[in-house]
């Protein structure tokens, strides 16, 4: 369903994916590791649309993703470091944006986050931030989820739901890509492993977005 074939891209000067490759079908997960630096945040980035590789062919169900990155958009739910929520509103608005007819409380309860539906999200700890995010991840019914270290500030009753919406997302045919440092509850899953630089290089080091 998902084809990455022969990806590279340049950070400044620096090459930081040489040519990765990967495929993806119904219900598959895969795991992207790899030290700090290796490029699988600016991966994930790629498969979202979000940046385009410097080389390499991105299809989806044999379609050419990056002829219109616009169209892939629906396809995907991407989760980065960054939750992605508007702050001002309370989280019955937030997840309101992104809801197609399903019911606010139950997408709440998900994450357990009930008791905060009528917060305003300014006011979560990180922790419930990320469980906020990934709610709205669960509620875009998008085939591939890509997630940039889900379990990032989670505390364990949350990975174990986390756990539960990966599961149940593959169940019905759902994809998942997720970067991680720590172990993720996700049963089959490949691996990915980038091996980054050996050494930290810092000529032709440039600031680019
Ligand atoms: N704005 C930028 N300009 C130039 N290079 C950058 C920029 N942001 C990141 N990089 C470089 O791109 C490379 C890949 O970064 P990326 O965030 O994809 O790595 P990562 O594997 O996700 O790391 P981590 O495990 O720390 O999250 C790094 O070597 C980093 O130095």
């Amino acid at each position: 369903m998902l084809s990455a074939e022969n990806i590279s891209v340049f950070r400044g000067e620096r090459l930081v994916l040489d040519e990765v490759s990967l495929t993806m079908s119904a219900g598959e997960a895969l795991l992207l590791t790899g030290p700090n630096g290796a490029g699988k945040s600016t991966l994930l980035r790629v498969l979202a649309g979000l940046r385009r590789p410097d080389a390499g062919r991105l299809l989806w169900q044999n379609s050419d993703i990056l002829a219109d990155v616009a169209m892939h958009a629906a396809h995907i739910a991407y989760l980065g470091h960054q939750d992605a929520l508007k702050s001002g509103l309370t989280l019955a608005e937030n997840l309101a944006l992104f809801a197609r007819g399903e019911s606010l409380d139950d997408a709440c309860a998900i994450f357990d986050l009930t008791n905060l539906a009528h917060v305003p999200v300014r006011l979560f700890s990180a922790g419930q931030k990320r469980r906020a995010a990934l709610t709205r991840v669960v509620l875009a019914q998008a085939p591939l989820w890509l997630l940039d270290e889900p379990s990032l500030g989670l505390d364990a009753r949350s990975v174990e739901r986390l756990g539960i919406a990966l599961a149940q997302h593959r169940a019905a045919g759902g994809m998942v890509i997720a970067t991680t440092h720590v172990p993720l509850p996700l049963d089959n899953v490949r691996h990915l492993t980038l091996p980054g630089a050996p050494l930290v290089d810092l000529t032709g080091w440039e600031d680019v977005p």
